[in-house]
């Protein structure tokens, strides 16, 4: 069960723009990772992800290593952490970096972009962790089937309670 939910964005269709790929993958990959990851969470409400290709985006996307730009949080280098996003709110809110210094792919090998971009985007639309170790929102990564990781109740639960 989650410990608490932020409070989400008060519109229903966001936007988002990917600033840089990863040399890991190629281009309609990681569009697709994204896409992808998306929509684990508009297929459970109402809410609507259009990308952009130039302009600030709700949920601007990039590929970043150790301290970077303005953004106040920093990467660690080959493991560790993955990824962060920033929770709903203005400029840095909502947006998503993924550490470059790790290996993204598609598929089992190294770590699974759109399994990492699901979980993410869980947090860049107000969800924290949650305790059940089935849920998307758990903190440690698990490198289960991308295709067939459903979303655990406690996901759905999560998600709904903010844009039910
Ligand atoms: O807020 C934080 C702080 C630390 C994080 N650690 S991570 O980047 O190594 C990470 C851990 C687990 C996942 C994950 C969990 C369940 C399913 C898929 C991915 C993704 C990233 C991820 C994160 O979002
Ligand atoms: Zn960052």
């Amino acid at each position: 069960q989650y410990g608490y939910t932020l409070p989400g964005w008060r519109k229903y269709n966001l936007t988002y723009r990917i600033i840089n790929y990863t040399p890991d993958m190629a281009r309609a990959a990681v569009d697709e990772a994204i896409q992808e990851g998306l929509e684990v969470w508009s297929k459970v409400t109402p809410l609507k992800f259009t990308k952009i290709s130039k302009g600030i985006a709700d949920i601007m996307i990039a590929f970043r290593t150790r301290v970077h730009g303005r953004c106040p949080r920093y990467f660690d280098g080959p493991l560790g952490v993955l990824g962060h996003a920033f929770p709903p709110g203005p400029g840095l809110g909502g947006d998503t970096h993924f550490d470059e210094d790790e290996n993204w792919t598609k598929d089992g090998a190294g770590f699974n972009l759109f399994l990492v971009a699901a979980h993410e985007f869980g947090h860049a639309l107000g969800l924290s962790h949650s305790n059940d170790q089935t849920a998307l929102m758990f903190p440690n990564y698990v490198s289960l089937d991308p295709r067939k990781y459903p979303l655990s109740q406690d996901d759905i639960n999560g998600i709904q309670s903010i844009y039910g």
